[in-house]
């Protein structure tokens, strides 16, 4: 075989395998091994007697995990964590625990109907689970919650977003479908003089009570529940819409914007949290992954930055900056069509 012809192998086998790395790095997770490991339990046998898994089946993963830069350590002397392993810990703010379980368990199996999913357009989710994510995360008990966690673990770029755009002369901010508050939460640790309010769908807000009330306090924000696309709340500076454009196709986006457009004054801005897909052999890979990865879940799409515009531009909303942050994810900023003031000056 030539040189290039087994490099082109290797990268087919690079990509096959990957999914195994994932569901490797998931079964950790899932036996809680981090946490045994962070807890002092490092040897294979402290291991199977804590999880009640199979010494061979944990030696082997762990020796897996150990090359895939997880763990440190060898079967002999035990395991230690890296600072990878670490983020597997269960709980602490920086914790991708709950990420790892949703998109190794929910989300992996939504990827199994990729084929269906690109054949007819309609969510993997749907495909496996003869539900929308939406419905499912309504009806199934706990699931909104654990949805929120697992979202909180990719919000690396919110105290990013929070120092990006200058917030000194706005009062006000709604975080439209705000999930978790994080976002919120963030915004208003970083600018005291600001209140705030989360908007989502009423069985989301429980988790944005509780982690505000914990990290604000009660006299700084409030929680509404509503529908953002019946109407949202009006007459605040600044509203933030935080990975939303995501899951909905461009009518439903419009008509989502078009309610903001109308809650903001003509002086209000709309920060727009995503990943902005470019296209080519050079576009950065993880924007196209989401982008692949949301048609899996909700049946969503990331935009091109000309898709961003157009959705902002049907809703009377035009592009105003950009801004990159971590991850890959894009702070835009809008401002409403024919109102060029930016939010009005603090007394
Ligand atoms: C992908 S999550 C993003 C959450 C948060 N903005 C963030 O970045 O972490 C989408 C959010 O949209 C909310 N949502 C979905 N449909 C909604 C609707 N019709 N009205 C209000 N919120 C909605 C969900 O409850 C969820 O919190």
């Amino acid at each position: 075989m030539r040189r290039s012809e087994t490099t082109a192998a290797r990268q087919v086998v690079d990509l096959i395998t990957g999914t195994w790395r994932a569901q490797a790095l998931h079964a950790a997770a899932a036996l809680s091994l981090p946490d045994h490991v962070a807890a002092g339990h490092g040897t294979v046998p402290e291991l199977a007697e804590r999880t009640g898994a199979s010494e061979d089946g944990l030696a082997r993963l762990l020796r897996l995990l150990t090359a895939l830069g997880v763990f440190t350590g060898d079967e002999e002397e035990g395991y230690g964590l890296t600072d990878v392993g670490a983020l597997l810990v269960t709980g602490g703010e920086q914790s991708m625990r709950d990420m790892v379980l949703l998109y190794g368990e929910e989300f992996h199996r939504a990827w199994g109907a990729v084929v269906p999913a690109i054949r007819t357009g309609t969510s993997g989710f749907e495909h496996a689970f003869g539900t929308s994510l939406h419905a499912y995360l309504r009806d199934e008990p706990d699931a909104g919650p654990r949805f929120l966690r697992a979202m909180n673990a990719g919000n690396v770029f919110f105290p990013e977003a929070a120092a990006a755009f200058d917030f000194t002369r706005a009062q006000t901010v709604v975080d439209v479908a705000g999930g978790s508050g994080l976002l919120l939460s963030a915004v208003l640790q970083a600018h005291p003089h600001l209140t705030g309010t989360v908007f989502d769908l009423p069985h989301m807000l429980p988790v944005a009570e509780r982690h505000l009330s914990a990290a604000i306090g009660a006299h700084r924000y409030e929680t509404v529940a509503g529908d953002v696309f019946d109407k949202v709340p009006a007459g605040n500076d600044v509203y933030l819409l935080s990975r939303v454009l995501q899951d909905w196709d461009d009518e439903r986006c419009v008509t989502l914007l078009a309610n903001i457009r109308e809650a903001m004054a003509d002086t209000g801005r709309l920060l727009v949290l995503e990943r902005v897909v470019a296209t080519g052999d050079t576009a950065p890979v993880l924007p196209l992954l989401w982008d692949m990865h949301l048609l899996m879940a909700a049946g969503g799409r990331e935009r091109t930055l000309d898709g961003y515009r157009s959705v902002l531009g049907a809703a009377g909303l035009r592009l105003e900056s950009v801004h990159s942050l971590t991850l890959e994810t894009s702070l835009l900023v809008a401002a409403p069509v024919g109102g060029s003031s930016p939010v009005p000056a603090l007394p």
